[in-house]
This record gives structure tokens, sequence and C-alpha cells, in this order.
């Protein structure tokens, strides 16, 4: 096993890797360290879970199990770059793509009927969504700006949107029937295997047994009314209309895989009613399942003219939508994947409040966000802003985050026992001991769901939160309400950990709305503030401070303790970037920043350097850091605009400021001397290199593929410099 091990992803941030990686790996053996990859992309977790489809050197090994079983032993040392979590759209795109470079795949069966085609789907299903981080996770999250980075944001502040008062922006929830509402909570006394049953007037339906919890587990279960959903949406649909603002809705239906997709085609059906109600049946012939969006529904339905003129007729009266891209008629409801809460709010918010709209100008928005669980973080964002006008980023502090992540925490983890109700009826959740846990009284439709929170990781939490605020010495809040029913048994545990450890006063306990307010007003006085939240609020909130602190969460800093002693690095808390890639295929120019990674690989040779005694490693992490500080004292990341340096020229200035910082170094005299002359010639070759990388942007450039690309194609692409290779070897 290589002492560190970096991640092959997906999109933007792979197609970096194939610049950067190489220099790593270069840099590393030099000092002994070796670094070897393992592939969690989409493409490979396809590839590899279908070996009996595919001739045999065209398989692959599960690098994910791998990983997963790696990250529960203290050897583990992962920097994880971002990845997909696929959405249907995307994951049956990814199969046609592999099916047409003569990969042998089945289809993605929509609507499974043979016992082969429901094995095959049940199969694909494992690869849907956040199917990599919580197997990663084997410990809680420690999210925030490096010093470094904060105090570079401070002095080149960004450009911020305007707040004005009478803006009418604003976000929307519904009043009853979601999940939060509808949450109970029970902390387990002894560890125990639950079921969960559906009696409907039909008898009785296992959702799931076998479910096994250790003792002092929080477990919830909550359900989401489809009827206040839709009686929801439709007020929406047409209070949006009669104020004259863009309609929007932001889900997470990558990573809440099960309930959120169901949530988003809500709103298509509810956006498409009058469609709906007439052409239902031909709907549904035609294999339309809203779920998948508006932009799947309309290349089904394409070749029928009377659906096409309903739904013209049905858009025309409809409030304006928010586009994800205007030019090309994108809209908000097209692709569940395509509006992402945590990116998708933050920015609007650093925008003043603006969306854009089909005329391809800037609007006001009705944001709506139905579950009320952590709509009200940006309901209050949105109201300080209007009352306070823009954050200015040249004095604001910062929000660092301490999250609850740990072995499937919380919503998160909630994949296995979410499900939505084929009839009305009753569920319970059942224990062996034939304690009913949990019940409700659902209807058909209604989206039921689990989740849970183990008595380790918890305890975990509330630590590593007394150790960051002993470090950082500032205000620290426990985000928890305690009138939700979840957070009330968190709470039961904080207190007395907080208690114990003599350290109850320096810290605050406060429901995320107004912890959201207390936050901001402590960062608009230029102080410092810790976030201790829950798994979600831990994902929310990790792109929603830095964009508006730093202008993009791909800058932080991104540390996972494991619970059995190894690291696992997460570079930046954005994700995989897709309009990155556009980009890059149109006209040749990355503009993935690769900060993250910078921060992660520091914070990863630091720890092989503690973990293993190796003081070469330390020398290597040192002059990392020292180059991520060159990176931003001489303004080298990329610039978003063709024909500007862009992420393979960020790449070449940070091996250069690598190299000149261990050759400078005099705590090991051997690597001194070997990065002497790379440094030199990385130096005396700056013209030649920056006008090959230079020389590269304009035109179109081919990866072979999107999913799967040709790693040959892709390093022509990314290594473009001739002096440069020759260089790093
Ligand atoms: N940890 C993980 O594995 C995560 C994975 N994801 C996955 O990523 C995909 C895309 O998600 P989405 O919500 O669109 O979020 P992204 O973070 O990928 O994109 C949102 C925007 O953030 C900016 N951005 C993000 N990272 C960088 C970076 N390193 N450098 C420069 N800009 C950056 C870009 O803004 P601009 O275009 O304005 O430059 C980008 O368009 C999904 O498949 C999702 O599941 C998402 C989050 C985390
Ligand atoms: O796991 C995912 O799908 C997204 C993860 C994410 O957005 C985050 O951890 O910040
Ligand atoms: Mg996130």
């Amino acid at each position: 096993m290589s002492d560190i091990i970096y991640t092959k992803v997906d999109e933007a941030p792979e197609l970096a890797s194939a610049s950067f990686l190489p220099i790593i790996q270069k840099f590393a053996a030099a000092a002994g360290v070796s670094v070897g990859t393992k592939d969690i992309s989409l493409a490979g977790r396809i590839l590899s879970t279908f070996p009996e489809h595919l001739k045999e050197d065209q398989r692959q090994s599960d690098d994910l199990a791998e990983l997963g079983r790696l990250v529960k032993t203290a050897d583990a040392n992962v920097i994880k770059l971002p990845n997909i979590s696929a959405s249907v759209p995307q994951l049956v795109a990814a199969i046609k793509e592999l099916q047409g470079q003569g990969f042998a795949l089945p289809d993605y069966p929509e609507a499974p009927e043979t016992d082969e085609d429901k094995a095959i789907r049940a199969k694909y299903d494992t690869l849907k969504g956040s199917a990599v981080n919580p197997v990663l996770r084997e410990g809680n999250s420690d999210r925030r700006a490096a010093k470094a980075v904060k105090s570079f944001a401070q002095n080149n502040p960004h450009r911020m949107g305007d707040w004005t008062a009478d803006s009418k922006t604003e976000v929307s929830s519904m009043s009853g029937g979601d999940f939060f509402s509808n949450e109970t909570s029970a902390t387990l006394a002894n560890e125990a295997t639950a079921k969960i049953v559906l009696t409907t007037d039909a008898g009785e339906t296992v959702l799931k047994e076998g479910i096994t919890y250790p003792a002092g587990t929080v477990v919830d279960a909550t359900f989401m009314s489809a009827a206040a959903l839709q009686s929801f949406l439709k007020g929406e649909i047409d209070k949006t209309k009669a104020d004259g603002t863009l309609f929007s809705l932001h889900m997470k239906a990558t990573m809440m895989k099960v309930s959120d997709p169901i949530i988003f085609g809500h709103a298509v059906k509810a956006f498409l009613a009058p469609v709906f109600e007439k052409h239902g049946d031909a709907m549904a012939d035609l294999g339309v399942n809203p779920n998948s969006g508006l932009g799947d529904l309309l290349a089904r339905v394409e070749g029928n003219a009377a659906i096409m003129a309903d739904i013209d007729a049905c858009m025309a009266s409809r409030p304006p939508m928010y586009m994800v891209d205007s030019d090309k008629g994108i809209t908000n409801l097209h692709v569940p994947s395509d509006v992402i809460i945590d990116a998708s709010m933050p920015a609007l918010i650093r925008a003043g409040g603006k969306g854009w709209g089909p005329d391809g100008k800037e609007s006001d928005t009705n944001c709506v966000i139905p579950d009320n669980s952590y709509a009200p973080v940006y309901d209050e964002s949105v109201k300080f802003f209007k009352e306070n006008g823009k954050l200015n980023p040249a004095t604001a502090g910062t929000v660092q985050n301490i999250g609850l992540m740990a072995q499937k925490a919380e919503e998160y983890g909630s994949h296995p026992t979410t499900f939505e109700m084929p009839a009305a009826g009753t569920v319970k959740m059942i224990l062996d001991d034939g304690t009913v846990l949990h019940e409700h009284t659902v209807e058909a439709g209604d989206i039921w769901r689990s989740a849970s929170a183990r008595k380790a990781p918890i305890e975990d939490w509330v630590n590593l939160a007394i150790s960051r605020q002993k470090a950082e010495g500032c205000s620290a809040i426990f985000w928890l309400d305690a009138n939700r029913a979840h957070d009330a048994e968190l709470i039961e545990y904080v207190k007395p950990i907080l208690e114990a450890k003599g350290v109850a006063d320096k810290f605050q306990i406060m429901a995320p709305r107004e912890a959201t307010r207390a936050s901001l007003e402590i960062i608009t006085k230029g102080e410092n503030t810790i976030a201790i939240t829950g798994n979600v609020l831990r994902d929310y909130l990790t792109d929603l401070f830095p964009i508006l602190e730093l202008a993009t969460s791909a800058k932080m800093l991104s540390i996972v303790k494991l619970m059995n002693g190894g690291g696992l690095f997460e570079t930046g808390a954005g994700g995989s970037a897709p309009k990155h890639v556009q980009q890059l295929q149109e006209e040749n120019h990355l503009r993935w920043d690769s900060l993250g990674e910078f921060c992660a690989l520091g914070e990863s040779l630091t720890f092989l350097a503690d973990a293993k005694n190796n003081e070469k490693a330390r020398v290597l992490g040192q002059a990392v850091d020292a180059a991520t500080q060159g990176i931003l004292d001489n303004s080298r990341s990329p610039s978003r605009k063709v024909g500007e340096p862009d992420n393979r020229d960020s790449h070449y200035w940070f091996a250069r400021y690598w190299a000149e910082a261990l050759a400078a170094q005099s705590t090991d005299a051997d690597m001194a001397a070997h990065f002497a002359p790379i440094a030199k010639a990385l130096a005396e070759n700056e013209a030649a290199i920056v006008s090959e990388l230079a020389a590269a942007q304009g035109s179109a450039a081919d990866l072979g593929g999107y999913f799967h690309t040709s790693a040959d194609k892709t390093a022509a692409v990314m290594r473009p410099s001739a002096t440069l290779n020759g260089i790093i070897g």
C-alpha cells in the first residue's frame, strides 16, 4: 500500500489531477514517499460492479470497498477529491458512454419487471447518489479556511452583490407536514435490531429488517406528507407569479438520493399540473418520470405535438423560472442534479439575492426549500442581509465548522431507510424486544425516513469541538434546536460532556435560525466562531460561509480525523464543477482552483510525518505550505477567462515554489541538493513553460469521453508544456 492514496474522481478535479498528480508523485518520490491512486469515479464504480458483463481486460477492482476497509485502520492517509454523487440522468449518461466505448454493460432498467432486471437495477442503485462519501467518512469533519487563505481573502476582497432592504427575494418553506414537524427521536438504552413495517388495508409489508444499532444510538423517524407538499408547491407557484419574482427550488437530490428526487418530481408535476392532469396516462406510456426532471420529460414527449402545445401554454402562464443556463433554455427543473442547495443558495446570497431568469437578466427570486429542518439558515441569512446590507469580506471574521459525520450520521445515512409509501397506513419501527420505537400514520406517496447517529461518533464530535475551541479560543455554538426531536436527544449528549470537562461556559447551544443570526453578527464584527453542527448543516454551512467570506468553498481545509487513527483529507468543500469541464471542452481553459488540493496535500504529508516519524515527509509538507503561500502571495490562482492563466499554470507555479522551498530549507541537505537544480530549471524555463501553456488555450479540447476519459488524451490536454514535462520527468 502506498504511503498516501490520492483518489481518482470525475469532472474538473480529475482533469486537474492529470496535471497535478505527476508533480506530486515526482516530488514525493524524492523523499521516499509513495503516492498511489484508487478509483472512486462514477465510471470506475460502474465498471467494478459488473465484472461478469466485461471482458477480462476491461474488468476493474472495487477500489471503493478497499478504501472503505482502509479508512477503518490507523494506516489510512487518503487525499479525497470531490466526486460525482450521481442523479439518475447522470448515471444513465455514464452507462451510455461506457457502452459506446465497448463495455457491454446492461442498460439501466427504468421499470424493472423480471428478476434479472430487478437485480441489475438494485446493483445500479448502489452507485446512485452519495455512494462514496459515507463509506470513507469514518470520522468527523473539521472544515475551516487556513489562516493564510483567510487573510488573503481579507486583503483581496471579492465582489459581492448589493443587498437592499426592498429586495423581494425570500425563502419559502412548508407550514407543516414536513420532515421537521413530523420528527420523533429516541436514544437506545441497549443495542437493538429493528425492522420497519408498513400496515395497510391489504396487510403488512416489511420495508426493512435486520437494522442493527449499538447501545446509545439516536434513532429518528419522520415523514413528509405528499399532499401537504403538493398544496405548498401549488401555493408557491401562484405566489411567485403574483410577486413577479423567479421560481426556484433548492434540493440535494444527489446526496439525498431517495427523498429529494421525489420532492423534485413533485415540483415538476406541480409546475406542469394542467399537462399532467390532461396527458398523465399518455406521458406515463412514454416513460415520463417527473423525478428525472423537465429535460428528460421534454425529450420523451417531443414527438407529441398536442402535449408539447399544452406544455408551452402552461409554461407561458407560469412565473419565470430561475435558470441553470438561460442561453440553452435549461431551467431549475430540467435535471435534478443541476441545482444543489449547498452551492446554489450561497451563490444567490453572494449575488445580493439575485438569480438568473429566462431573459438572461438578474432578478429577485423565491427560493423554495420545502422542509423546515435547515431552511431557516437561509431564510435568516436573507433577512440579515436585507437589514444590514452585504457582508464585507475585507473585514469579516470567519465561521469554522465541526460536523457530526462519522458512520453515516443523521439524514446523510438514511438512504436504505427512506421509502415512498405505496399506500395509506401505519409505519412502525419495531425493536427485537417488541418495543415500538416510532409510529406514524401515512398516506400514499408520503416520504418516510429513519436516520440514526451513533454514540461513539457523537462523543468524538463533542470532543473534537472542545479541542478546536481550545485551539482557537473563539466563540463556539452547537447549532441544535431544543424543540426538534433529534436535536433534543443530541443535547442530552452534549451538555454532560461539556460539564464533565469543565468547559460548558465556552459553548452556546442555539437553534439554527438563532445561530445563523448570531454567527453573522459575530463575523460582521470581524470576530470568529465555530459552528458545531450535524451532518447536513456541516454540508450547507461549509459552502455558505466560505462562499460569502472567500468567494468559493474550493479553498477550504477539510480534515477528517478518522476514529481509528487514520487521516482523510478532503480537498475543498465544493463539488466536481461540471461547468468547468464544459468550458475546458469548448475553449481549453480550466478555471478549477486546486487550492483545496494544495491544503490537503500539506496536511496529509504532515500527518504522515507525525504518524510514521517520517521527517522527510515533514520537510515536503512544510514546503507545500510555503508553496501554497506563494500561490496566494503572488496571485497565481487560475483565472475564469480563456486566454488568462488557468489551473495548469497554477500547478507550474506550485511546483516551482515547492521546489524553491525544498531547495532553500536546511533540515534535510540531501533533499535541498536534489531540488536545487529542479527549482533552477523551473525558474529558468518560465517563459517557455508559460507560453507553451498559453498556446494550448482557445480551441476545443478532446478528452475522449466525459465520465470515462481517455488517459492519453487527457494527459495531452492537461500537460501541454513539453518543457515542464521534461523537468518533471
Ligand atoms: N465532496 C464531494 O465529493 C462533493 C461532490 N459534489 C458533486 O459535485 C457535482 C457538482 O455539484 P455542484 O453543486 O454543482 O457544486 P460544485 O461545487 O461542483 O459547483 C458549484 C460552483 O462552485 C465553484 N467551484 C467549486 N469548486 C471549485 C474549484 N475548486 N475551483 C473553482 N471554482 C469552484 C464553481 O463556480 P463557478 O462556476 O462560478 O466558477 C462551480 O460552478 C455533483 O455531482 C455533486 O454530487 C458536490 C459537493 C461535494
Ligand atoms: O456526498 C455528497 O454527495 C456531497 C458532499 C458534500 O457536498 C459535502 O460534503 O460538502
Ligand atoms: Mg457540500
